[in-house]
């Protein structure tokens, strides 16, 4: 079997299993990741209160932990998430949106990294590069960051995963994916995806939507979850009308991810080997 066949399959053994995703995540995404997570065949449930989080962790298939909001409870209520789910062996899924923004937002994601083990990190450039300790992170800019560099985010995404033994997945106009070893850059998505909030949100969702389907195969989890998210922004382009615009794009995203077919990503992913392609040792 091939890469792109691997990765697609793994994409449709969600809707086979309907894993729960549970998610400690931010206000402003919050919907768009349910929804996201429900075009694909699985099922969101969002539980930030620290007296459940962990209640309804070890119900789930996966946890995502999204730092988009932070607040006084996020720290304990994600540790509360993430420690159950790590005793009972589900896949934590962590995207430290705006990590370099604030020491705060550091602090909280330094934590859940020593306190807990993560299956998959995703982030853009900015964020992984500040988990990765390089001290330019002049892309930080807010939550938000640019990608275009292969070698940098092949180099990065490989440093954070063998850090923090876990599959770390960069996305970008390319997207790096690495579990330390082996590496996987597809180019995928369109730019207009940056003009909407949430496409970064989205994309961590659908990797733990992936890996509570796949908890054996965290680095083609992580692949096929930021595959949909890049191949929906690509068909919902591909599918605008002249007139319609970013609001429009929005719904066209989530649509795209509903129609979404294991054979159609199989025939989609645009492997880049220029960073060095899967099964590098
Ligand atoms: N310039 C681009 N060209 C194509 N796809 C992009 C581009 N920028 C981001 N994407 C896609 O948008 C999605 C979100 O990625 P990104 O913008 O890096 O996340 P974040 O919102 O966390 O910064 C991913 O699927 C990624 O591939
Ligand atoms: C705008 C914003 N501010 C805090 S969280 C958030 C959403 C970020 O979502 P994404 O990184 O997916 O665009």
């Amino acid at each position: 079997m091939k890469l792109p066949q691997h990765i697609a399959e793994t994409f449709g053994m969600i809707r086979q299993k309907n894993p729960l995703v549970h998610h400690l995540t931010n206000v402003v995404t919050v919907n768009d990741c349910a929804n996201a997570v429900l075009a694909v065949g699985a099922s969101p449930v969002m539980a930030p209160c620290v007296r459940e989080a962990a209640d309804m962790a070890r119900h789930a298939a996966a946890v995502v932990l999204n730092i988009g909001t932070p607040d006084e409870f996020s720290e304990a209520a994600m540790l509360a998430a993430g420690r159950a789910a790590n005793a009972c062996g589900i896949p934590v899924v962590l995207d430290p949106v705006g990590v370099g923004a604030t020491p705060f937002r550091l602090e909280l994601v330094s934590t859940l990294l020593r306190e807990l083990q993560v299956a998959i990190i995703r982030g853009n450039l900015a964020e992984l590069q500040c988990l990765a300790g390089d001290h330019d992170t002049k892309a930080t800019r807010g939550v938000d960051s640019m990608a275009t560099d292969i070698s940098s985010s092949a180099d990065v995404a490989r440093r954070v995963a063998r850090h923090y033994r876990c599959v770390a997945a960069i996305t970008g106009a390319v997207d790096c994916i690495s579990d330390g070893e082996q590496l996987v850059a597809m180019r995928n998505g369109h730019m207009l995806m940056r003009q909407v909030t949430g496409t970064g949100c989205m994309a961590t969702s659908l990797c733990a939507a992936c890996a509570g389907a796949a908890p054996d195969r965290p680095l083609l989890a992580a692949c096929a979850g930021v595959a949909a998210m890049s191949l929906a922004g690509e068909f919902a382009y591909a599918a605008l009308h002249g007139g319609e615009g970013t609001g429009t794009y929005r719904q066209r995203i989530i649509d795209a991810l509903s129609t979404l077919t294991p054979s159609r990503m199989e025939n989609y992913i645009r492997l880049d080997n220029s960073g060095g392609n899967a099964l590098l040792g």
